[in-house]
């Protein structure tokens, strides 16, 4: 139950309007009475007389008149206000929705890494649609739906009971046999719907994958196996979905058969009472109007239940989304950098652990203003990761890292974040066009602007696209080469004019020519900035003021190109390496430098 009263503490805002829509829902069932009631006084009063006597008096006829307009009124009135009470709630459940999916949205975008590691985006794509749909359905129809058929109920029973207690009671024996089985239902139909939902969620998460990674599907010709895997899910999901919508089959015929056992009462029980002139045909009518007042609740009890129970498995998650909490965020006594970074960064001896694994040990560097630092090492050695402390995308769990002497865990987030340019090794751009991911750090930036740091990154092939920098390039850069997507995303990562600058392996894919071409453009930035970069490529490394290698987590060697390429180690088999020579062979550094 506490989900429904997380649901109200989230409504504020909302509250008197949807208190008054309850209201006007239990009024509502209440008034659906009246129309029953009217018709038996117009038997008893109007009818009854008149078949007792045949003659049409002019009172009679009045009475009929009034009663039939009494009847119109009530009529139109009830669905004045069942018109009014349906407004109030669709306001209320879209002002929530709309609120709910804000809020838990920036909550999303706060989360640091290991969150988007731990949950699949097919996953949270379901909690922001699917689930996030059927808190509204719960808010305006099955809670609504259940004080109506609640209200409905009682009405009717206490109405029957003060009416005729007798005749009351014959109808209302069989309600506990159809309330257990209801209960029953209900009680065995949650776990099913938990169990529909998690299915919901891996298929949304086959699919996501399979789109996202439809070129590698393709490389691989594993068209076939991908519909195989993603039919498993479907038929998981669907198998769930029968399962539940089965066990629903095998209590209905008992609780529809049990139900319907009411209008047999009425004309079994009510025919012979009337026969023995123990009710009037206006109580008759009455009780056999409003059968369906009695059974209807009891039949779609059952149904709401049954949803009610999918509202509960939703709003779980929506509620594990909502207080999803980063465990890399600012401090309440964050600093603001006042005026520019400098851009001196330090490393003291920091150190960071994940899932049980050293990843980076013992690391003690320091990062002069305005230098270029070069890191290199094998793969997995820990460059990204390294990097990755920098803006804080991942906390040290050892020692720290500050930045211009203040560790970086004591500046405001966005602060420290919005004076770092990056350029990740997993390129991402945006569908929008060349202008808007290069300007995606500031969009009130010129065209100018733009244009120059295109240029800086060498993106002028943007100028031979269809149209130009306006060229929509895809969620993933579609129809662009990877050495072209690389360009972009180091021309948004200048863009913002950072005070640091980190290129993760940003050049990987450019040829050398063109290389050359951006790394003189780094070398004179018009704004000062400390330059970090991750490569593999001497062409990229040996311009560097410093070369920092890194293997197995830890800083190995630290030095100009000069000095490693002479000192025995990974940096100077590389450079062999990549000078088409081996260790065995004599080479003066100077050739290639
Ligand atoms: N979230 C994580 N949980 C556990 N281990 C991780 C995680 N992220 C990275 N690692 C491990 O940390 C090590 C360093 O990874 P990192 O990505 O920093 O290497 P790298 O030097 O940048 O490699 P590459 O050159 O291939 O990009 C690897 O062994 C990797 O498996």
């Amino acid at each position: 139950m506490f989900q429904l009263r997380w649901v109200w503490t989230r409504m504020a805002g909302c509250h008197r309007r949807y208190v008054f829509a309850l209201f006007s829902t239990a009024a509502l069932a209440v008034l659906a009475l009246g129309n029953s009631m009217i018709t038996a006084r117009i038997m008893d009063t109007v009818f009854y007389p008149l078949q007792e006597s045949g003659t049409v008096t002019p009172e009679v006829m009045h009475q009929l008149i009034v009663l039939v307009a009494v009847l119109v009124g009530f009529v139109l009135f009830r669905t004045g206000f069942g018109y009014l009470q349906i407004m109030m709630y669709e306001t209320c459940s879209q002002k929530l929705i709309y609120e709910l999916r804000r809020d838990l949205y920036k909550n999303m975008q706060e989360q640091d890494q290991a969150f988007y590691g731990a949950y699949r985006t097919g996953d949270l794509m379901t909690r922001l649609t699917g689930d996030m749909d059927m808190i509204r359905h719960a808010v305006c129809w099955v809670i609504r739906q259940l004080i109506s058929c609640t209200v409905l109920f009682f009405t009717t029973a206490i109405t029957f009971l003060v009416t005729d207690w007798q005749f009351a009671l014959t109808m209302l024996a069989v309600t506990p046999f159809i309330f257990f089985l209801t209960y029953m239902f209900s009680k065995r139909v949650r776990p099913l719907y938990v169990d529909v939902r998690e299915k919901l969620s891996s298929l949304n998460t086959a699919a996501q994958e399979n789109i996202a990674g439809n070129r590698v599907v393709k490389a691989f010709a594993r068209e076939d196996y991908e519909i195989e895997r993603f039919d498993e899910k479907n038929q998981a999901y669907r198998e769930a979905n029968k399962t539940s919508s089965l066990l629903w089959l095998k209590f209905s015929p008992y609780i529809e058969t049990l139900s319907q056992s009411l209008s047999i009462a009425v004309l079994l029980v009510g025919g012979i009472f009337l026969i023995n002139g123990r009710i009037t045909i206006g109580t008759f009518t009455m009780f056999n109007g409003l059968t369906w007042t009695l059974s209807d609740p009891m039949r779609m009890l059952g149904m709401h239940l049954n949803d009610l129970q999918r509202f509960f498995a939703s709003s779980s998650k929506i509620i594990e989304l909502y207080y999803a909490k980063s465990t890399v965020v600012s401090r309440p006594d964050a600093v603001k950098s006042k005026g520019r970074i400098k851009g001196e960064i330090q490393f003291k001896s920091a150190g960071l652990r994940l899932h049980g694994t050293e990843v980076l040990e013992d690391i003690d560097l320091t990062v002069n203003p305005g230098e270029t630092v070069a890191i290199m090492g094998p793969t997995g050695a820990g460059k990204t990761s390294l990097i990755s402390l920098i803006p804080r995308f991942t906390d040290v769990t050892k020692g720290e890292v500050d930045i211009d002497g203040v560790p970086v865990r004591r500046y405001d987030l966005k602060s420290l974040r919005s004076a770092i340019g990056i350029a990740t090794q997993d390129v991402f751009l945006f569908s929008d066009s060349v202008d808007g991911n290069i300007a995606y750090g500031d969009s009130d930036m010129s065209e100018e602007e733009v244009k120059r740091f295109a240029k800086m990154a060498d993106v002028d092939f943007a100028e031979k696209l269809s149209e130009g920098f306006d060229t929509v390039i895809g969620e993933r850069g579609t129809g662009l080469s990877g050495g072209q997507k690389q360009r972009i995303a180091l021309a948004r990562a200048l863009a913002v004019k950072p005070s640091i600058l980190i290129l993760d392996d940003t050049t990987s894919a450019v040829d050398l020519e063109t290389e050359k071409y951006i790394q003189e453009q780094l070398a004179n930035l018009d704004f000062p900035c400390t330059k970090i970069i991750v490569a593999q490529r001497i062409s990229t490394t040996k311009r560097a003021d410093k070369i920092v290698v890194i293997e197995n987590g830890r800083i190995t060697d630290v030095g100009t190109h000069q000095e490693l390429s002479q000192k025995p180690g990974y940096y100077r088999e590389v450079f062999l390496l990549q000078n088409g020579q081996d260790e065995n062979m004599k080479v003066s550094v100077k050739e290639v430098g």
